[in-house]
C-alpha cells in the first residue's frame, strides 16, 4: 500500500478543486480534508495546475496523469513543485528512473508480466472495467504479486461499488471520480463514511474507531471514537464530529465553544485507528489545558503568546514596538541570526538558536504567517527534486568572501533552448517560459500569455461587501477599525487628514523635492495640453448649431496604493490631472503606515496639487468611504486610482449602485509589461524593462517578443533578466511574477504586433529597429515607451505622460487616466427659426414612428407659431 495516503483510495477530480471544476459530488473542502486527489494534465491546463500545485501541494497531495506532456521539464516541475506521484507512458518511464517510485507507468490494460515488473514503481491501470473477464483475471494476477503501489482506474460509467470490490481482492488502490462519491449516503452515489468503515478493523463490541484527535503540527489533543455516522457529519459539516460512547453523535464545542475545523481525515497504517487532524478553537480538554495529554509547548506555545500579544500588547510595550516597528524587528533578526553564526558551545548555539527563532516567529505573526504555514512550507520543500546550488545570496556572499558553487564547477552557460522549452522553476535560474509559435498551437500560446488568475470574483466580493456596507452604516467608526486591523495602525483615531498639512508632515531631503517638483511640470504641462480650449461647435444644417464643452467633476476621490510598495507617483498621476482640469475638492486616500503616519511625499504632493483631505485608509474601507462620505471623509462624485483586487472589486461594486452615485475610472490592476525586441535590441535594456514591471507584485505579468533572436540572442537577455534580478532587494517577488511570464518568439513585426494587440498590455515598450514607424500597427495599449533610450519608468514617474493605465486586456476598450478622466462633456444645441424649419419634418416623421405624440407637437406647434 503506498504509504503516503491517508486513505485506502484516492480521489479523481477533472479539474484541481477550486479552480471551476467540479459541479457536482464531494465540494473542494471535503476532497481537501479526504486529502489524496488524481487529475489528468493536458498541456493547455499545464500552468493552471503548476500555480494551483505550487499554492496547495500540501492540502491536496497531488498524483497526476502526465500522459499527455510532451516535455519532460514540464514533468519533472510538476515533481518538483510536490507532485507525489505522476504516472508516464511505460516507455517514458526509463527517462525518469533517477525519481524513483514518484515515477510509475500507466496502462490501459494489465498484463502479468507488466504486473510482475511494477513492484519498484507502482503501475497504474486505467480505463479498468470490473464487469470485464479480465477484470476477475487481473485479481487473480494482482493477488500474489507484491505490488508496491497498485492503482486502478475505473471507466466511465462502471459500476463503483463492484469496482470498489474488485480493488479489495486485488489489493490495488482504486481512484474514484469525485462526483461519485458523497459524504452521506445518496441515490448513485458511493458514501465515503462507509467506505472508510468497510476499510476499518475495530476490535470493540460496538463497531465503533477508536479516533486520535491531533492539531496540524500533529500535537495529540486527545483520544475519542468514531462511527460510519459521525464521520459523515464530521466531513459534511467540515468540522469535528465524533461518537460518543455514552451520548451519541457528538459536535465537538457545541455547547463550549470550543468549536474544530476538520483539516484532514486519515487511517493508521493496519487500518485500526482513525486520525483526525484539526484546527482547534479555545482548547480541546475539558481541564485547563489545551489538551488531554497537557499543555502546548515550545514552539507551538510561543506562537499563541505572540498571537495573543498581538493582540493585546499595551501600546509601546516592547512587543508592540516589534510588531509595528519593521525596522527594529529586522534588526533584531539580524543581530541575532549574526549570533547564532558566532556561538561557540552546544549550549550557547540552542540559546542563540531560541532567540532567533522568537524574532522569526514574531515576523511570521506580524505577517499573518502561522507555524502550521511554516511547517507545509517545509513539508513541500521536501518534495522538491530540483535541488538549490545552496550559494548563499549577494550581499551575504560577498560578505563571507563565498564564490557560487557553480563559478567553479560550471563556467560554460547553459545551451540556448533549440525549440520551445518550459523552463518554470528550472534550478535557481530566474527565467521565463519560452514558446515558440511555429511550434506551438495558438490556443497553447493565448493560454500562456492569460495573465495570473487572481481569486475568484466570487470570492472578493464575500470579502468586500461586509466591508463596504459596515463603512455605510457606521462612518469613520468602521474604516478605522478596519484601518487597526489592515495596516495595523491601531494608534490612529480620525482617518482623515484635513488641508491644510503641517509643515512637519512633509519634512523631505532637498532632492526627494527638486524629483517630485519636475516630474509634477512636466505631467501638468502633458495634460494642460490636452485641454480644449474652446467649445467644439458644429452646424449641422443651416441654423442648427451643435456644441459640446467641458466641466470639471466637482469632487473626485483619487486612491494611492499602499499595500506592497507606497507610490507618491501615483498621488501625483492622479493629483495633477485633476488640479488642471480645476475639480473644486480632490481628496487622497491611502493605507497610513503602521504608526498612523502617511509618507510625507503624498503629503507633499497633496499640499501641492491643493487637495483638501487626505483619507488615512486603504482597501475597500477607503472607496467605500469616499463613495459614500462618512462624518469625516467628504463624499466624492467619482474615484480614480490603480489598487490591488480588493480596491477594483470595491470601485466596481460602489460604481454599480446608484445610491452612492459615484463613477470610477477603469479596472487598473497588476503592473504588466510586453516588451517587443529585435536583433538591435540591447539585451540588459531589454532585462531591465521586463524587470521594472515584475517586480511591481507576484500578481504582475511581463512578456518578452522576440523578433527573429538567434539562440544565443536570447539566451543573452535571458542571462541578464537573472543576473539583474538577483540584485534586485525585490527578488523574491520577481521570482514570483517571472513564474507566470513569457517569452514567445516570433519572426516578423507584424507576428510581434498582431500578438501585442491581441494581448493589450498596459504598456508596450518597442525595442526594435526603426520603433516610432511600428507606432501605427499599435492598436490596443494603454501607454507605448518607443526606441532604446525611453525605458518605461520615465513614464511611471517623470517624463509626463500618465501611469495610471488599463490592465489586464482593458487597453483593447478603456484609455488610462488623462486629463478627460476628470471632466464631463455637456453637449448643446441652439436652433434659429430657419434650422427648425430645416430640421423639424426629420424629427416629426420619427416621432411618429415611434408613436411619441408629445414629442412631434414640441416642433409642430412651433411651425404653426412660425406661420402665425
Ligand atoms: N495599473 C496601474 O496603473 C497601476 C499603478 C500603480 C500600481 N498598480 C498596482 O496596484 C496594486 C497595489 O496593490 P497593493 O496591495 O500594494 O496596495 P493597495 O493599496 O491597492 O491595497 C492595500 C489594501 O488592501 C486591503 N487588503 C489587503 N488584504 C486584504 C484582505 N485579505 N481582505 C480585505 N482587504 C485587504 C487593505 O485594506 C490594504 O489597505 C499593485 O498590484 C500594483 O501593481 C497599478
Ligand atoms: N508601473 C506602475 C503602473 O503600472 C506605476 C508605478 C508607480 N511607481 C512605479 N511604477
Ligand atoms: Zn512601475
Amino acid at each position: 500500500m503506498e504509504s503516503t495516503l491517508p486513505l485506502p483510495f484516492l480521489v479523481s477530480v477533472n479539474v484541481p478543486p477550486g479552480l471551476g471544476g467540479e459541479k457536482e459530488g464531494l465540494s473542494r473542502e471535503e476532497v481537501s480534508c479526504l486529502g489524496c486527489v488524481y487529475f489528468e494534465v493536458a498541456p493547455q491546463t499545464f500552468e493552471k495546475i503548476l500555480r494551483f500545485l505550487q499554492r496547495h501541494n500540501t492540502e491536496f497531495q497531488p498524483f497526476f496523469d502526465v500522459t499527455r506532456l510532451e516535455s519532460r521539464d514540464d514533468i519533472v516541475t510538476l515533481l518538483d513543485a510536490g507532485a507525489r506521484k505522476v504516472f508516464v507512458k511505460p516507455e517514458q518511464l526509463s527517462d525518469f528512473a533517477e525519481f524513483g517510485s514518484r515515477v510509475a507507468p500507466v496502462v490501459s490494460d494489465a498484463s502479468a508480466q507488466q504486473l510482475a515488473s511494477a513492484t519498484e514503481h507502482g503501475l497504474l491501470v486505467s480505463n479498468f472495467d470490473p464487469a470485464t473477464p479480465e477484470a476477475a483475471q487481473l485479481v487473480e494476477e494482482a493477488k500474489s504479486k507484491k505490488i508496491n503501489s497498485f492503482f486502478i482506474k475505473p471507466i466511465a460509467g462502471a459500476d463503483l461499488e463492484k469496482f470498489i470490490g474488485i480493488a479489495a481482492q486485488a489489493n490495488a488502490i482504486p481512484i474514484l471520480p469525485s462526483t461519485g462519491l458523497s459524504s452521506k449516503e445518496a441515490s448513485g452515489k458511493l458514501a465515503v463514511p462507509k467506505i472508510l468503515a468497510a476499510s476499518w478493523k475495530s476490535d470493540r463490541a460496538d463497531g465503533l474507531i477508536p479516533t486520535v484527535v491531533v492539531d496540524e503540527h500533529n500535537t495529540a489533543l486527545g483520544l475519542v471514537y468514531s462511527s460510519e455516522e459521525s464521520v459523515g457529519e464530521a466531513i459534511r459539516t467540515q468540522t469535528g464530529v465524533y461518537q460518543s460512547r455514552k451520548r451519541g453523535l457528538w459536535y465537538k464545542g457545541a455547547s463550549s465553544g470550543d468549536t474544530q475545523e476538520l483539516v484532514q481525515i486519515s487511517l493508521d497504517c493496519d487500518n485500526d485507528a482513525l486520525k483526525f487532524v484539526v484546527r482547534q478553537k479555545g482548547r480541546f480538554c475539558h481541564l485547563e489545558q489545551a489538551g488531554c495529554f497537557g499543555d502546548l509547548k515550545g514552539i507551538k506555545k510561543l506562537e499563541q503568546t505572540l498571537i495573543s500579544r498581538k493582540q493585546s500588547a499595551p501600546a509601546g510595550s516592547y512587543t508592540a514596538r516589534l510588531f509595528s516597528d519593521e525596522k527594529l524587528l529586522r534588526a533584531k533578526i539580524m543581530e541575532e541570526a549574526e549570533e547564532l553564526c558566532d556561538a561557540k558551545t552546544p549550549e550557547e548555539v540552542s540559546f542563540e538558536a531560541a532567540d532567533l527563532i522568537y524574532f522569526a516567529m514574531t515576523r511570521a505573526v506580524a505577517a499573518g504567517v502561522t507555524l502550521a504555514d511554516i511547517e507545509k512550507s517545509l513539508d513541500a520543500k521536501s518534495f522538491k527534486v530540483k535541488r538549490r546550488t545552496g550559494d548563499a545570496k549577494g550581499k551575504w556572499a560577498e560578505k563571507e568572501g563565498i564564490k557560487p558553487a557553480s563559478a567553479t564547477t560550471a563556467p560554460a552557460p547553459a545551451p540556448a533552448p533549440a525549440k520551445e522549452e518550459s523552463k518554470l522553476g528550472a534550478s535557481d535560474r530566474i527565467t521565463m517560459k519560452v514558446l515558440d509559435i511555429s511550434q506551438v498551437p495558438v490556443d497553447q500560446i493565448d493560454a500562456a500569455l492569460k495573465r495570473p488568475s487572481q481569486k475568484s470574483a466570487d470570492a472578493i466580493t464575500k470579502i468586500i461587501v461586509p466591508i463596504i456596507d459596515n463603512v455605510r452604516k457606521n462612518g469613520d467608526k468602521a474604516v478605522l477599525e478596519y484601518t487597526h486591523k489592515f495596516e495595523k495602525a491601531t494608534s490612529l483615531t480620525s482617518p482623515v487628514l484635513k488641508a491644510p498639512f503641517p509643515e512637519s508632515l512633509m519634512q523631505l531631503p532637498e532632492e526627494t523635492i527638486k524629483a517630485i517638483d519636475v516630474s509634477f511640470e512636466n505631467i501638468r504641462k502633458f495634460h494642460a495640453a490636452q485641454k480644449e480650449e474652446k467649445p467644439l461647435q458644429v452646424e449641422t444644417m443651416p441654423g442648427v448649431v451643435c456644441s459640446r464643452f467641458s466641466r470639471p467633476i466637482e469632487a473626485v476621490g483619487l486612491y494611492i496604493p499602499g499595500g506592497t510598495a507606497v507610490l507618491p507617483s501615483t498621488a501625483l498621476m492622479l493629483g495633477v490631472p485633476a488640479m488642471v482640469a480645476g475639480c473644486k475638492k480632490i481628496v487622497f486616500a491611502s493605507p497610513p503606515r503602521a504608526d498612523g503616519s502617511i509618507t510625507p511625499e503624498i503629503v507633499y504632493v497633496a499640499h501641492k496639487v491643493g487637495a483638501e483631505s487626505i483619507v488615512l485608509a486603504g482597501g475597500a474601507q477607503a472607496v467605500a468611504a469616499m463613495a459614500y462620505g462618512t462624518e469625516s471623509v467628504t463624499k466624492v462624485d467619482k474615484i480614480l486610482g490603480p489598487g490591488n483586487q480588493f480596491v477594483t472589486a470595491a470601485k466596481m461594486y460602489v460604481s454599480n449602485d446608484t445610491n452612492a452615485g459615484v463613477g470610477i475610472d477603469m479596472p487598473a490592476g497588476p503592473s504588466e509589461v510586453l516588451v517587443v525586441a529585435d536583433k538591435d535590441a540591447n539585451p540588459a535594456f531589454v532585462a531591465s524593462d521586463l524587470l521594472s514591471q515584475a517586480e511591481h507584485g507576484v500578481d504582475s505579468q511581463v512578456v518578452l517578443i522576440a523578433i527573429d533572436l538567434s539562440d544565443a540572442e536570447l539566451l543573452a537577455i535571458e542571462d541578464e533578466l537573472h543576473r539583474q534580478a538577483t540584485e534586485l532587494p525585490r527578488v523574491d517577488i520577481v521570482r514570483g511574477s517571472i513564474a507566470h511570464s513569457i517569452t514567445v518568439k516570433v519572426k516578423t513585426i507584424d507576428e510581434a504586433m498582431d500578438l501585442s494587440n491581441k494581448y493589450a498590455p498596459e504598456h508596450l515598450i518597442l525595442q526594435i529597429k526603426d520603433a516610432d514607424k511600428v507606432v501605427e500597427k499599435v492598436m490596443n495599449a494603454g501607454s507605448v515607451f518607443i526606441g532604446e533610450w525611453t525605458p518605461e519608468s520615465v513614464g511611471d514617474y517623470s517624463a509626463g505622460v500618465n501611469h495610471s493605465l488599463p490592465t489586464y486586456g482593458y487597453a483593447k476598450q478603456y484609455s488610462g487616466v488623462n486629463l478627460a478622466s476628470f471632466v464631463k462633456h455637456i453637449t448643446s444645441s441652439n436652433l434659429t427659426a430657419e434650422g427648425l424649419r430645416n430640421v423639424g419634418d426629420a424629427v416629426m416623421q420619427l416621432a411618429k414612428v415611434e408613436e411619441l405624440e408629445a414629442h412631434r407637437r414640441a416642433v409642430s406647434i412651433r411651425l404653426e407659431h412660425m406661420k402665425r
